[in-house]
């Protein structure tokens, strides 16, 4: 499937892309009612892991992860994903998008650990590739994109609300967030130790990326990794506010603003994409690694409550 950044989709995406997909779209040609998009007439259209909210009159679209019970970043969460933010991107009726979750207490876990465990070098190949086009997509977006964090950030999960415009982050002293690869015996790719950097700073993010630090929401304000924290039921409408403040700018002066500034970043990845993959299956397939995820994934299925 051609998308936009150029990748190759995964193969059974290839041959049936919409069969990921449990398509509950509601005839975008309908007139919608209440204003084309509002209260009963808003449309509903996503997927089995991704619900979409569009909201045609502020050309604003909601969109949720729902892949129980913490998000984990599977394959199939990570295409549809991608499948859903270019059906958004596509449609001239929206500006902007807030991600957030559907699921209580967890953003996104991040990289799903049995994704990168157990498997054979294709699969790492198909993965990876997904990862890095669903980066891609986000980062390079030219919607307004708001990350509403109304749970717990690792990993992953702070890779997607890095490639936001802004971040929101409910106040809930669990909900921590940041780049702890380092926790579980593996390193972050450059492309997104730069997106840190572009973030947070080259001091802060040497000494957070090397000791795989998850910030609390107080702290995560303090070193800049969100713009926002508040209290847990006002991380929606708070989203919705700075939404609107970035909306306000005119789209292509606020558009080319972005790509002048992530352009560089992005293009290191891009050059080398394949380069990346490689490196990435070869890392990954270390006996050494996949003993540390595995007993990375072991405690994680031991610790409860
Ligand atoms: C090689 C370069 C790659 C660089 C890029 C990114 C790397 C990554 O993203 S790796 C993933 C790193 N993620 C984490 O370290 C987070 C791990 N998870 C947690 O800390 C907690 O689960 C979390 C705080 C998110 C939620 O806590 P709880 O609500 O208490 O849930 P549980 O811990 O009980 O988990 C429930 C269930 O989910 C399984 N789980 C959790 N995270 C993952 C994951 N990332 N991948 C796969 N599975 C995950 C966990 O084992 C539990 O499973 P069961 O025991 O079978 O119920």
């Amino acid at each position: 499937m051609a998308l936009a950044s150029g990748v190759r989709f995964p193969a059974r995406a290839l041959l049936r892309p919409w069969s990921l997909l449990r398509d509950t779209t509601l005839g975008r040609s309908e007139p919608a009612a209440g204003g084309g998009g509002g209260g009963d007439g808003a449309r509903l259209f996503g997927s089995q892991r991704v619900l979409v909210e569009p909201d045609a009159a502020s050309g604003v679209a909601v969109m949720k992860f729902r892949n129980p019970p913490v998000n984990s970043l599977s394959l199939e969460l990570l295409t549809e994903l991608v499948i859903s933010l270019e059906k958004v991107e596509n449609d001239k009726t929206f500006r902007g998008v807030i991600l957030t979750s559907a699921c209580p207490r967890v953003f996104s876990a991040g990289l799903d650990l049995t994704e990168l465990c157990g498997r054979n070098p294709a699969h790492y190949t198909e993965y990876w590739k997904a990862v890095q086009e669903l980066w891609l997509r986000t980062y390079l977006s030219s919607l307004v994109l708001v990350a509403a964090i109304n749970g717990a950030c690792p990993a992953g999960g702070c890779i997607i609300a890095l490639a936001c415009d802004c971040r929101v982050l409910a106040d809930n002293p669990k909900y921590h967030i940041g780049l702890n690869e380092t926790l579980l015996g593996i390193t972050t790719p450059f492309w997104l130790k730069d997106t840190y950097v572009n973030t947070i700073g080259h001091r802060a993010s040497e000494q957070a990326l090397q000791l795989g630090s998850l910030f609390p929401p107080s702290e995560a304000l303090q070193v800049g990794l969100v713009d926002q924290v508040v209290p847990e039921d006002q991380v929606l409408s708070t989203a919705l506010s700075e939404m609107a403040r970035w909306l306000a700018v005119p789209d292509h002066a606020r558009q080319l603003t972005k790509t002048m500034m992530r352009k560089a970043t992005a293009d290191r990845l891009l050059r080398q994409r394949d380069a990346d993959i490689q490196n990435f299956v070869s890392f990954i397939c270390r006996d050494s690694i996949q003993k540390s995820l595995q007993v990375y994934l072991e405690k994680l299925r031991q610790r409860k409550g």
